[in-house]
């Protein structure tokens, strides 16, 4: 081969004579005009650049780190280096046996050495990479003189699409084995390509797992991931709190476990679909899609969940609460409703008396008839007269062409519902009484009177009796009114009722606004079911439909309760809050076990004596 090189070198013909790749590199060392006669110190970095160069290929050096002791041992105890370059030739790692690496250093093959065609000429690392392929440079093939001792053996690192990364070589003192060395080279460059795959794979796997989680907390829907185990995977947050808990403890839970269904679910379930209840006792339906891999087999199910919708519409929806309080007054309006006897509706303001009115009305044999509302307290008390009872043409002026029917004549067959009657003036009481007494109406200015058939419900919050007593209500139309009396509780005295009310009303004002679902989050409940809400219902309805025209994000959080909550969260941390948090604890728990003691004690985990002792201690009604 040293006849061959120093031929070449005298610009004779040898390529018949020479491997072909080695012949090529020959021709481009000439190109370069690479010295054949001088070790080159150019392309040497210094320190901070190689330290650069190798953060720049940190994960090419992380692949490499297992492989290179490896095959350095391969190689047993013979003087050889086993070094590994990037993809412009720097060497950035070099490892190997000590006599034969100091005489290397001689030749500058060593870290920071760029041993590119361009630098070197013919040389393993960079002929490898001109040519993307494994290649061994033996003795007098180098084209440059001084390396004539090194045998070296290089094959590229190739990416997915097979562009080269780097290259890993060995390079030793001339030896005979060539072809079982490449072997090793090439065993080591695929090692690092695996390597380096797998940690792309891991990346990628990352990515996904982060991103789903990312884009699950950014959907405006309930979502939940579980995998071919069944076990929950992800849940986003809105997902979580429609269950009323947090993410962190159903991810890594059995779905099975979460949801009371069959275990082996997954695996056999024709529908995968659950069927969950939330905390409250609503249902929360899911939507779940299966996974599968290429063969058709199940990786898992991801899906929507979201609290189902009861088959009436929302707005056909009327008196939300399942506290005691509140089904002992259900239970009293849906008994009264199958009578026709009149109705006193008696309640603070806010505490839904025109719902249990409508109650009423819808559980009675007239509920295919009309509901006629009117509020005596909305009217000036000159017009509730006409209002109650119609008009004829020219009555007074002023009076509609045609007249106009009264609230009566309109209420024909079914309920009339006179809410704020302790505001009806004294004459119209009068009028009132007599309607009430004949059955039958008569439009101002008219002589006719009119057969009618309606019930009459009546609301007010003020204490009637003692309007009586200050005569300015009649005592015969009270006694008319009051057949039946039904106490509406002020919600202070129901707060677990706030548990439904609340999602009823977020629901509620989502449909309104147009808007997609809303999680809430659940300490947002204890400081509802702890204020003292004045304006009862009403009051509550308002706090969260403002809760939810401000919201920033998909869940409404204890930020976004209103300024005087942000007050009361501040200010009232000592021992009432402390009170009200028991209170709480002990109204949640009997609901959830419908007003049981035993149940409930065991859910606070105190003894029944101690949660009756509380309960009074507290004054807690439910
Ligand atoms: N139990 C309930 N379930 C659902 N919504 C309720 C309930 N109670 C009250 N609300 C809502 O609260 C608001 C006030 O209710 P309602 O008008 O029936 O109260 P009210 O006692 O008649 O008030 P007022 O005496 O001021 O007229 C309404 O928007 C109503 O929909």
């Amino acid at each position: 081969m040293e006849n061959h090189w120093k031929r070449f070198i005298n610009g004779e013909s040898v390529e018949s004579e020479v491997t072909p790749s080695i012949y090529r590199s020959w021709q481009r060392s000439i190109d370069y005009n690479v010295d054949y006669s001088l070790v080159s110190n150019q392309d040497i970095l210094s320190s901070p650049s190689l330290n650069k160069r190798r953060e720049a290929q940190e994960s090419l050096i992380r692949a490499s780190e297992p492989v290179l002791p490896y095959i350095f041992s391969l190689l047993g105890s013979t003087n050889y280096t086993v070094l590994l370059g990037d993809n412009d030739g720097y060497i950035i790692e070099a490892i190997g046996d000590a006599p034969f690496m100091s005489k290397a250093q001689k030749v500058n093959l060593s870290p920071g050495a760029s041993w590119r065609e361009e630098v070197r000429g013919t040389n393993a690392i960079g002929t490898a990479l001109s040519d993307n392929a494994p290649i061994s440079v033996f003795g007098w093939e180098h084209f440059v003189q001084d390396n004539n001792f090194l045998a070296c053996w290089a094959a590229p690192i190739q990416n997915s699409l097979g562009a080269p990364l780097g290259v890993l070589d060995i390079s030793g003192e001339v030896s005979l084995d060539r072809q079982k060395i490449l072997t090793i080279a090439m065993m080591g460059a695929s090692m690092i390509e695996k390597n380096l795959r797998l940690s792309e794979l891991e990346n990628q796997l990352k990515f996904y797992q982060e991103g789903a989680k990312l884009a699950s907390s950014l959907l405006q829907q309930g979502f939940i991931a579980i995998d071919h185990n069944g076990i929950i995977t992800n849940i986003n947050p809105l997902g979580a709190a429609l269950l009323g808990r947090k993410a962190e403890t159903i991810v890594g839970q059995l779905a099975a476990d979460v949801f009371s269904t069959p275990k082996g679910w997954m695996l056999n379930g024709h529908s995968l679909d659950l069927q969950i209840k939330d905390r409250s006792g609503k249902d929360v339906s899911s939507h779940l899609k299966r996974v599968v891999n290429e063969a058709g087999q199940s990786l898992g199910a991801v899906g929507t969940l979201q609290v189902s919708k009861t088959p009436s519409s929302l707005s056909d929806t009327l008196w939300i609460g399942q506290s005691q309080l509140s089904q002992r007054t259900l239970a009293r309006a849906s008994k009264v409703a199958s009578t026709h006897s009149s109705v006193l509706i008696h309640g603070e303001s806010g505490t839904g008396k025109e719902i249990i009115a409508r109650t009423i009305h819808q559980l009675s044999p007239r509920c295919d008839g009309p509901f006629v509302a009117l509020n005596c307290a909305s009217l000036p008390p000159s017009l509730i007269e006409s209002e109650l009872f119609g008009y004829v043409e020219g009555a007074f002026t002023g009076a509609r062409r045609g007249g106009k029917p009264g609230k009566f004549e309109l209420a024909n067959k079914g309920t009339i519902f006179l809410d704020e009657i302790g505001d009806m003036p004294l004459n119209v009481q009068v009028a009132l009484l007599r309607v009430l007494q004949e059955k039958e109406v008569s439009r101002i200015g008219d002589t006719k009177a009119l057969k009618i058939d309606v019930r009459i419900l009546a609301a007010t919050h003020k204490d009637l009796s003692a309007l009586v007593s200050a005569e300015l209500f009649r005592l015969d139309l009270y006694y008319r009114l009051k057949v039946v009396t039904l106490e509406l509780p002020p919600l202070r005295d129901r707060p677990e009722d706030i548990l439904d009310l609340v999602p009823y009303f977020i629901r509620k004002a989502c449909e309104a606004f147009d808007s997609p679902a809303l999680g809430i989050e659940e300490e947002v409940y204890t400081h509802l079911s702890t204020h003292h809400w004045p304006g009862n219902v009403r009051e509550l309805e308002n706090c969260i439909e403002s809760m939810v025209a401000m919201a920033e994000g998909p869940i409404l959080t204890v930020a976004d309760l209103p300024d005087e909550f942000q007050m009361v969260a501040v200010e009232s941390e000592p021992e009432p809050l402390l009170d009200q948090q028991t209170k709480h604890a002990i109204l949640y728990a009997l609901t959830q076990t419908k007003g049981k003691i035993a149940p409930a004690a065991k859910i606070l985990g105190v003894g029944r004596n101690t949660l009756y002792r509380k309960i009074k201690e507290l004054d807690i009604k439910f």
